[in-house]
């Protein structure tokens, strides 16, 4: 599987934990920064991840902010990009096989490392389940298409 990472200031250091626990699993990962401490702008890193998705280059993303927020928010601006802010396990399970979130949104002064790395794998490993929530997700893809759905 092939995994798109973003992360900015408040993120880096959960980033990094991330990357090298999903190298070590053997994970094709992609890293498109930040590179370091230094402050950068969220909005950026959420879009960027959200880009590879669409472009079909990774087929799910992790994104990192100070709480996960805001990267989250600009990520889910772009079409087709379900991004789900996940604290615990039960959400992240439940982001992928009710929601079929294709990326997931951690806060790096939220979600200790232990935890986070639990909450990445659980995410990564669950499938959508189609179903019933085919249906729900193919409504807010309408509305990403500028169709009246309400
Ligand atoms: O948490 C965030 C927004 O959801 C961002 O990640 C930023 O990390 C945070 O807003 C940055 O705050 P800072 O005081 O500029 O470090």
């Amino acid at each position: 599987m092939r995994v798109v990472l973003g992360a900015d200031h408040g993120g880096y250091e959960l980033k990094e934990a991330i990357r090298t626990h999903l190298e070590a699993q053997g994970f094709e990962v992609q890293d498109l920064g930040t590179h370091s401490t230094d402050s950068v702008d969220y909005p950026k890193y959420g879009f960027l991840v959200g880009d590879s998705i669409i472009k079909g280059e990774a087929d799910l993303g992790i994104v990192v902010c100070g709480t996960g927020q805001g990267i989250a928010m600009a990520a889910n601006k772009m079409p087709g990009i379900r991004a789900a802010v996940c604290t615990e396990t039960f959400s992240a399970r439940m982001a992928r096989e009710h929601n079929n979130a294709n990326v997931l949104s951690l806060g790096g002064r939220v979600t200790g490392v232990g935890l986070a790395l639990d909450i990445v794998d659980i995410f990564l490993k669950t499938e959508f389940s189609g179903g019933r929530h085919t249906n729900r997700i193919n409504l807010i893809s309408n509305i990403e298409r500028g169709e009246k759905i309400y």
